[in-house]
């Protein structure tokens, strides 16, 4: 058959291809400016590994979704998935630790348990982005990382740490009114296929790590929209005032309250967590549009353009919820392929398996915070007050924080820790 060009893209040097061209931190804009030059689909390389990056809905969709059984592996991550997890990985904190160890909820202002998987979770994030380990760029120093010890005492260091955290997290006492993933699995272990309690501890663990930072980010920015777009606020809030007046809202609310729907939306949309998207893999070479998507391809759709893509998203910078409702104020119906307007979740068989619970976490989080505080600016010493910037980032690698900010919350509702506390308990 004959053959196909890649998609086209940069030019390279010998060997190692573009990796002086790749930027160590937030790497996606430089996808972003190659995307402005190359066009929606375009690729590089990095040591003759071939990378395929998609920025628009278009491609991402007829690639990832629905040839998804071509394109559904995940690239071989040498420093995260063999010596950091040693492959124990299958794949906002306190409602994960209820929902997956089954622990008590975490106080806002108390100890948090979960602070060692802290660190543990930035180094992961770090491993997911093409050429984010040494490793994984140079191959060829994996047979010597593995021989010697000392090349890897800091992934032997993470592994017995984190291995020790989760085994505990895992067989500590459990709150047992709440059903959680532990409590499942014990007692269950073959029926799930687990080996042993090891296992059985890294499934929590690492559906941890990948729901508690996703969210948190998504919470981060949902704060830098509410205080740079206040009108999106009073609109969410006057109908929060119909609906629920001095209660605070609960999910039974949901039906009556779309504009926190459409608020959900365009967060995920504005700002997706996972600004670079995920990584996949082909399984075997692909014909698309003329042009050659090699088997082992390194397949990378880039969240932040794909979410701005503007044939669905117009004026895509801009946090907008009113994209999202009709004239009567319900949810419009999605457009097509768009996976219900919540394209942050990634794709085909590697979507996010936690967006339910991302999206209902999301959703009565920004609903009771609204309801309860007011948000304002940050004031400086000289009395001014300072405004986010949108564009000022923190790279944690897979995810992207926005810069260390400020903000005011004023409570709206009287007797809100009592209103709060009751509404708890039912
Ligand atoms: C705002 C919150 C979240 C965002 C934006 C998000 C986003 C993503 C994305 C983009 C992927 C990769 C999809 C792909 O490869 O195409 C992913 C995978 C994954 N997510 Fe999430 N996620 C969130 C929350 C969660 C939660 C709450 C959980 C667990 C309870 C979770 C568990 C996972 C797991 C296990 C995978 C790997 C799936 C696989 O490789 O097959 N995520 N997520």
């Amino acid at each position: 058959a004959p053959t196909r060009p890649l998609p086209p893209g940069p030019r390279g040097l010998p060997f190692v291809g573009n990796l002086f061209q790749l930027p160590s931190k937030l790497m996606w804009f430089q996808m972003v400016e190659w995307s402005k030059e190359y066009g929606p689909m375009f690729s590089y390389t990095i040591l003759g590994q071939t990378v395929i990056v998609l920025t628009r809905v278009k491609e991402a969709t007829d690639l990832l979704d629905r040839m998804s059984a071509k394109t559904s592996d995940r690239p071989r991550m040498i420093k995260l998935s063999e010596h950091m997890c040693r492959r124990m990985e299958f794949a906002s904190s306190s409602i994960a630790w209820r929902s997956l160890f089954g622990h008590e909820t975490i106080p806002l202002l108390g100890f948090d348990p979960t602070k060692p998987i802290e660190e543990f979770s930035a180094e992961i994030f770090r491993c997911v982005v093409p050429g984010g380990s040494i490793v994984d760029v140079f191959r060829f120093l994996n047979p010597i990382i593995l021989r010697f010890k000392y090349f890897r005492r800091y992934s032997d260091r993470c592994y017995q740490t984190i291995t020790a955290f989760f085994l505990k997290a895992y067989s500590d006492p459990q709150v047992d009114t709440v059903p959680s993933l532990s409590s499942k699995l014990k007692g269950n272990k073959e029926r799930f296929g687990m080996k042993d309690d090891i296992d059985c501890s890294w499934v929590g663990g690492t559906l941890f790590i990948a729901a508690q930072d996703t969210t948190a980010t998504s919470l981060r920015w949902f704060f830098v929209a509410m205080l740079l777009y206040p009108e999106t606020a009073l609109a969410a809030r006057a109908q929060l005032a119909s609906v629920v007046g001095d209660r605070p809202p609960s999910f039974s609310d949901s039906e009556r309250l779309p504009q926190i729907d459409a608020l959900v939306k365009e967060l995920l949309r504005w700002r997706p967590a996972a600004a670079g998207g995920i990584p996949h893999m082909a399984n075997e070479d692909i014909i698309y549009k003329n042009y050659l998507i090699p088997k082992g391809a390194i397949i990378s759709p880039v969240a932040w353009s794909i979410c701005r893509d503007p044939s669905l998203y117009p004026n895509g910078d801009t946090f907008d919820p009113s994209r999202f409702l009709d004239e009567m104020g319900n949810i419009k119906r999605p457009a097509q392929h768009s996976h219900d307007d919540y394209l942050a979740f990634g794709h085909g068989r590697r979507i996010c398996v936690g967006k339910n619970l991302a999206i209902n976490t999301l959703w009565i989080t920004i609903a009771t915070l609204l309801w309860a505080f007011d948000f304002q600016l940050s004031v400086d010493e000289h009395g001014q007050e300072v405004a986010p910037d949108p564009m000022a980032f923190w790279d944690n690698g897979a995810t992207v924080w926005p810069a260390k900010f400020g903000a005011r919350l004023v409570p709206r509702v009287e007797d809100l820790r009592e209103k709060l506390k009751a509404s708890m308990g039912k």
